[in-house]
């Protein structure tokens, strides 16, 4: 039974799959934002191209069709391709060669520059830290080729030297205002997540064993029984329970029945597949969730934790502490929810103990227990 290959179902893999949906959501956030101010963008090229052309500005009204093509293809292409960072590359590339064309060009009454405050926040959000500062430095280096150099074949317009000096400080400030504002932003955005991963650990583990608790048991047979429901795959529950727990603690101590409890958990923990959820159910109560295992497997898997409850030498500060363990087994496919199915087991476990305790309910045969038969 015992298999290192199944899919991991830890408490840390599942808290990791949250987090994985979260940061995913995030990106789909920065996504969105990219594709309203692409519409935007859409109409707005769409509307001052026009206006250019009514006012004979042909050059310019062209140039403001052409960024307003690339904007559409680029929003089709996403649409089709669903190339995230793609898209958020050429969304970005796009409005900043936009705002060179209309640096260089002056645009309406050369206010053209202007544009470029609004590019360090946007190349920050959209491409992050790193390369947010690369491009914002890379167009402050852009612009102050296109104010010095004023001879160069795509400069069409000069600007006064005292707006030039004015703008690259004025940019340069936006810049660094931008970065620090981003940094602050993804660093408390970062310690948030990290804040709400211990938390949704802690949440779902129990202290003293590191098993599941009750709460995070009940999310996985929830998601079992719905995938159950869906795809028709089967599962089976143990449902086991100490015997005389409180002997244990009345003769060597509350501190040895907890590190009973501690062993206990880990002889089940090593006997587990990957994929089983293994919880502290309650007290001296443990449940074991066993994805696709139908009834007769869980029984064989009850038992041999049976045995190997019975055979395992627990310690405690050098004094061996005898104990067995009785568990109620059931199977999901006779049941209509979880509850019932729980209730089952429960029963099933009563009869085990009722029946003598050190056993298993349905009980089977083994070579380890075999005057047992069900
Ligand atoms: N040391 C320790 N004891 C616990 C813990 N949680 C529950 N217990 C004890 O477990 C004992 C359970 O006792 P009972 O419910 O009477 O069951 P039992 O003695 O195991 O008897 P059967 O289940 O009928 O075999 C109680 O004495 C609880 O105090 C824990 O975290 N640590």
């Amino acid at each position: 039974m015992t298999q290192t290959n199944d899919p991991s179902n830890s408490i840390q893999e599942r808290v990791n799959s949250r987090i994985i949906a979260v940061k995913e959501r995030d990106d789909q956030r920065v996504i969105n934002v990219a594709r309203y101010l692409s519409i935007g963008a859409l109409f707005f090229l769409l509307l001052i191209g026009l206006k250019s052309h009514f006012s004979e500005h042909h050059f310019h009204g062209n140039m403001l069709f052409l960024f307003a093509g690339v904007v559409l293809v680029n929003l089709i292409n996403y649409h089709f391709q669903q190339n995230k960072r793609f898209y958020q590359n050429a969304f970005i590339s796009m409005v900043g060669v936009l705002f060179l064309y209309l640096t260089a060009s002056g645009g309406e009454s050369n206010t053209g520059p202007l544009w470029f405050y609004v590019f360090p926040p946007l190349g920050f959000y959209i491409l992050g830290i790193k390369y947010g500062l690369i491009l914002s430095i890379g167009a402050i280096f852009a612009v102050m080729i296109i104010f010095f150099f004023p001879a160069l074949p795509i400069v069409s317009t000069e600007y006064d030297p005292d707006f030039q000096i004015r703008f690259i400080a004025t940019l340069s400030f936006v810049t660094a205002c931008a970065y620090v504002l981003d940094d602050a932003r993804r660093t408390a955005k970062n310690e948030l997540i990290d804040m709400a991963t211990l938390y949704e650990y802690a949440a779902r583990t129990d202290e003293l064993t590191s098993l599941s608790n009750r709460r995070d048991m009940k999310e996985c047979l929830e998601k079992e029984f719905y995938r159950h429901q869906r795809s028709n795959s089967y599962f089976s529950i143990i449902l086991m329970d100490i015997d005389h727990f409180k002997n244990i603690n009345d003769t060597y101590g509350h501190d040895a029945g907890d590190a009973v409890l501690k062993e206990f958990s880990n002889l089940l923990k090593g006997l587990s597949r990957k994929i089983d959820v293994v919880s502290r159910w309650g007290g001296e109560e443990f449940l074991m969730l066993l994805p696709d295992t139908s009834l007769l497997q869980a029984l064989t898997l009850a038992e041999r934790l049976r045995a190997a409850v019975e055979e395992h030498t627990f310690t405690y500060k050098f004094k061996t502490i005898p104990m067995t363990m009785s568990a109620g087994v059931c199977t999901v496919s006779q049941h209509e929810d979880i509850n019932k199915l729980l209730k089952q087991a429960d029963i099933n476990l009563y009869e085990a103990k009722t029946k003598g305790r050190n056993r298993i309910e349905p009980a089977v045969k083994s070579a380890t227990n075999p005057k047992v038969l069900s």
